[in-house]
């Protein structure tokens, strides 16, 4: 596995690749990876030639009182993880590499970043596609491949993608969990054995409303409202919101029908915690 730097040498390795006629999946990434980073670099590495992957805490999506300064880093841990894991390329760039002035040019899909997470988060979701867009230009995969457990997060790239043409598949890979349900995530190391019991209470809260649907509750208000009684009586969880919303659109469904997403967002201790639901309902 080739670490580098620089976008001078990722894109000379990636193009060096591709005119040998290999196909190129990437994965973008904050590291301090866990099993679900290492699920979404397993399937780049089974369907592509060349498997890139990048590590980089993006200072344009926290917010001015996020935790962009104590996010969790271990670049040789991910070093290791990632040789193991069979990546061919790991891109690390610094903030200087990345911005090497402020950015002038901003990605942005207003409708699809004010809903769930956009409300807590107003300039996030802004910083996502922002960046993403930057690296699918530096690296320039065939595929790119995207977590289920950032629900809002993939919808927004897939619809960048299909509107500005960007000549990229978007894969999405299953949310994974701990043994409890609990969806792992980096941000999950800031629970305290206290609070970590606690923090599945959106898995259940999710798997209730999963229950309820199965049951034949077609009504969207009733399921939000009940997970939202669930997070909120949970001890040590504060809710951020509960919702049903279609899939692509990300707006509050009055109907449980067709592609929906089941969204939570809690804040457990000094972590903001989400997990979601894709679900078809014909
Ligand atoms: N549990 C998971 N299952 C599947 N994919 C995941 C999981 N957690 C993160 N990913 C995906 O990995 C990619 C990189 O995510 P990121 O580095 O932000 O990790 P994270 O664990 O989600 O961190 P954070 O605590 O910031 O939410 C994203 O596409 C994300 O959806
Ligand atoms: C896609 C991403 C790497 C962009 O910084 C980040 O939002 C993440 O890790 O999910
Ligand atoms: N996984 C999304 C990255 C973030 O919360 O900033």
């Amino acid at each position: 596995m080739k670490v580098v730097h620089t976008i001078a040498e990722v894109r000379a390795a990636v193009r060096a690749a591709r005119q040998a006629g290999q196909r190129v999946g990437f994965v973008p990434t904050m590291g301090y990876l866990h099993e679900g980073h290492l699920a979404l670099v397993a399937a780049a590495r089974r369907d592509n030639d060349l498997v890139v992957v990048s590590i980089f805490v993006n200072p344009l999506q926290f917010g001015p009182h996020e935790d962009y300064e104590r996010y969790p880093r271990d670049l040789a841990r991910d070093t290791a993880l990632l040789r193991e894991a069979g990546c061919d390329i790991l891109f690390a760039p610094s903030v200087e590499e990345m911005y090497p002035q402020p950015m002038a040019t901003v990605v942005e899909l207003p409708e699809l970043s004010r809903p769930l997470c956009g409300r807590s988060r107003p300039t996030h979701f802004r910083g996502v596609s922002t960046v993403v867009c930057k690296l699918f230009h530096i690296v320039e995969p065939d595929r790119a491949y995207f977590g289920q457990k950032d629900g809002q997060q993939l919808a927004i790239i897939r619809r960048m993608v299909a509107d500005l043409n960007m000549p990229v598949e978007v894969v999405a890979i299953p949310t994974v969990r701990e043994p409890d349900g609990l969806a792992k995530s980096s941000r999950n190391v800031y629970l305290t054995p206290e609070e970590r019991p606690h923090a599945t209470v959106l898995y259940r809260a999710l798997m209730w409303a999963k229950a309820r649907i199965d049951a034949g509750e077609r009504d969207a208000a009733q399921v939000a409202a009940g997970m939202r009684a669930m997070i909120e009586a949970e001890p040590m969880v504060r809710l951020d919101y509960a919702e049903v919303v279609d899939m692509a659109t990300l707006q509050p469904l009055a109907r449980i029908q067709g592609d929906v997403m089941l969204a939570v967002a809690a804040y457990v201790g000094k972590a903001r915690l989400i997990d979601n639901l894709p679900l078809t309902i014909s």
